[in-house]
């Protein structure tokens, strides 16, 4: 088990009792700080010379968020753009560090989201393919045994030995999808997987993750694509502006928050959905 912050139980104990989780989210906060250059009016930019103001913007993107996820959990996570799903994700795989509450996480996460968090783009897919592995925490070993059969898992090509700054969007994910799935993930994080590859690279993907349900303690699915969440999740947790707004069923989460979309849209506007 890993912690990211303070925990009350040791992984020896975790251990020793097997808990049946394999993550667990507690009273959690992540607010992101981000100091940018204010732009001055022409006034002001004359009396200081030009020299512009420095401003912090905070993002409180994670608010308060509490669960427990058990092994065996497929869970999707949904909401609207900004609702802090990416957020919590990489908070789980340890990439952001809490700014308050904790989360323990049993096993070793996936941490290399689908989109290429990480990717350095003017290495080749297949070197990238390496350093995700060595990243994961495999052994040189172990990275080279499976780097040939990731890299052909995405059927790039020759691309697959191009630097990655000349793929497409879609090129890039299947990357990341594919280092993601093969390096034996305990907790698998899928972010937005299904809406890129195109159809036959969706299927493959699907399948791939259907079998990786069986093997992993647990999978997270971050999509925009309720479908998905639908058919390959057994739960769904709807953050909306880095609020828990609701966990359970698939099928009900993604209800409640398909209504609460459609009043929002004829209430208010369409920024808020
Ligand atoms: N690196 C960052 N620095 C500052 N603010 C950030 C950063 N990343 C995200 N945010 C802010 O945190 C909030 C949550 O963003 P996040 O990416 O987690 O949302 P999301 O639910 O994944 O959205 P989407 O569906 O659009 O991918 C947003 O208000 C966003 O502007």
């Amino acid at each position: 088990m890993s912690s990211l912050s303070a925990s009350p139980e040791s992984p020896a104990a975790a251990a020793a009792t097997d808990p049946p989780y394999a993550v667990r989210v507690e009273n959690l906060s992540i607010t992101y700080r981000t100091t940018f250059e204010r732009k001055p009016t022409l006034k002001q930019a004359l009396v200081r010379f030009g020299r512009g103001q420095r401003a912090v913007r905070e993002v409180q993107a994670i608010k308060d968020v509490s669960f427990d996820v058990r092994t065996g959990t497929a869970m999707g996570i949904i909401g609207s753009n900004g609702a802090g799903k990416s957020t919590l994700m990489r908070a789980m795989a340890g990439i952001l560090p809490p700014t308050s509450g904790s989360i323990e996480v049993w096993g070793k996460a996936s941490t290399l989201l689908a989109l290429g968090v990480g990717f350095n783009k003017d290495l080749s897919g297949r070197e990238n393919i390496i350093l995700g592995g060595l990243a994961s925490g495999l052994s040189r070993k172990d990275v080279e045994e499976r780097a040939d059969d990731v890299a052909e898992w995405t059927e790039l090509g020759e691309f697959i030995d191009m630097p990655m700054r000349t793929y497409s969007s879609g090129m890039s994910a299947r990357v990341g999808f594919s280092v993601a799935v093969h390096m034996k993930p305990d907790i698998l994080m899928i972010d937005e997987a299904l809406s890129t590859g195109d159809a036959k690279f969706r299927e493959k993907a699907n399948a791939k993750m259907a079998e990786l349900r069986q093997s992993a303690r647990a999978m997270f699915l971050v999509s925009h694509g309720l479908g998905s969440i639908k058919e390959m999740c057994n739960e769904a947790i709807w953050l909306n502006k880095g609020e828990l707004m609701m966990r359970g069923e698939p099928d009900e989460v993604v209800n409640a928050y398909m209504r609460f979309v459609k009043v929002k849209r004829t209430a208010v506007t369409d920024e808020d959905i």
